[in-house]
């Protein structure tokens, strides 16, 4: 496993990116069967109506055969969708089975904006997030825009909003022993990957010594 404080951000992303990208596509079939075996059942997914996931993009673990899924149990399945302006936020938009896409500036497709069918992330219930790193405590790396941070921002201000659920979604070979946290990560519930689940077990000790508590005394 790598460990995360021998390389800086960018380096760890990377080293990370590479190593995704050098699965095979019959590795990239196999992984993304196993991933929905890990969650079709589980009742997070299950209880779920309004989700949101993603294209998968620079060999991340492709979530179709969930989408699939869920919009055969007529759940709502939401994509996230780069803001014209400002060029930092991100929302996330219903979309419909065959529904035609166009490419974002990453060239990522996505949904033509139309604002009546999006919805505000505390409004979802469960989000399944791309990510380039993850460790065994609720840590994400992500592609380094900032996206996901500034889109769940308000649960680091209101700690009480639980909703939606955060789930990242990854290789097994994405771990790393332990990401340096920043001030506006916000932790995951869980990482799922093709080989098993990840609590995110760090997410209480961070939010108690957000609000300034302290658990342990000497
Ligand atoms: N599948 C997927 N969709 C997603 C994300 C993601 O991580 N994965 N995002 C999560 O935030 C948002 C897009 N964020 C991104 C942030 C940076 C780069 C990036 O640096 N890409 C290039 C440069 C490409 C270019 O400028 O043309 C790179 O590979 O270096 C890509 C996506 C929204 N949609
Ligand atoms: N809540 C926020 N408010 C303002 N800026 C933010 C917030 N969250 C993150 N940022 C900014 O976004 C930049 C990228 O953050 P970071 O490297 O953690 O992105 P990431 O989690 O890897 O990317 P992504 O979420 O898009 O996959 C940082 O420079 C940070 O200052």
């Amino acid at each position: 496993m790598i460990h995360a404080d021998t390389h800086s951000r960018p380096a760890l992303r990377r080293l990370l990116r590479a190593k995704r990208r050098a699965l095979t596509p019959a590795q990239q079939r196999q992984a993304a069967r196993c991933l929905y075996r890990q969650l079709a059942q589980h009742p997070l997914f299950r209880r779920a109506r309004h989700m949101a996931l993603y294209l998968p993009n620079d060999g991340e673990i492709d979530p179709i055969l969930l989408q699939r899924e869920a919009q055969r149990r007529g759940k709502q399945v939401y994509l996230p969708l780069l803001a014209r302006w400002p060029r930092t936020h991100m929302r996330f938009q219903r979309i419909d089975a065959g529904e035609s896409l166009q490419r974002n500036r990453f060239r990522i497709a996505e949904p033509r904006p139309q604002a009546s069918r999006q919805r505000r992330p505390w409004a979802l219930d469960l989000l399944l997030l791309p990510l380039v790193g993850f460790d065994d405590g609720g840590g994400r790396l992500g592609m380094g825009g900032g996206f996901y941070d500034r889109a769940l921002a308000y649960r680091l201000r209101h700690r009480n909003w639980q909703k939606p659920v955060l789930l990242g979604l990854a290789h097994a070979c994405q771990q790393v022993d332990r990401l340096p946290l920043e001030s506006w990560d916000v932790p995951l519930h869980a990482t799922v990957t093709d080989r098993g689940w990840h609590a995110g077990c760090r997410r209480e000790e961070l939010e108690e010594a957000r609000a300034g508590q302290h658990l342990h005394h000497a």
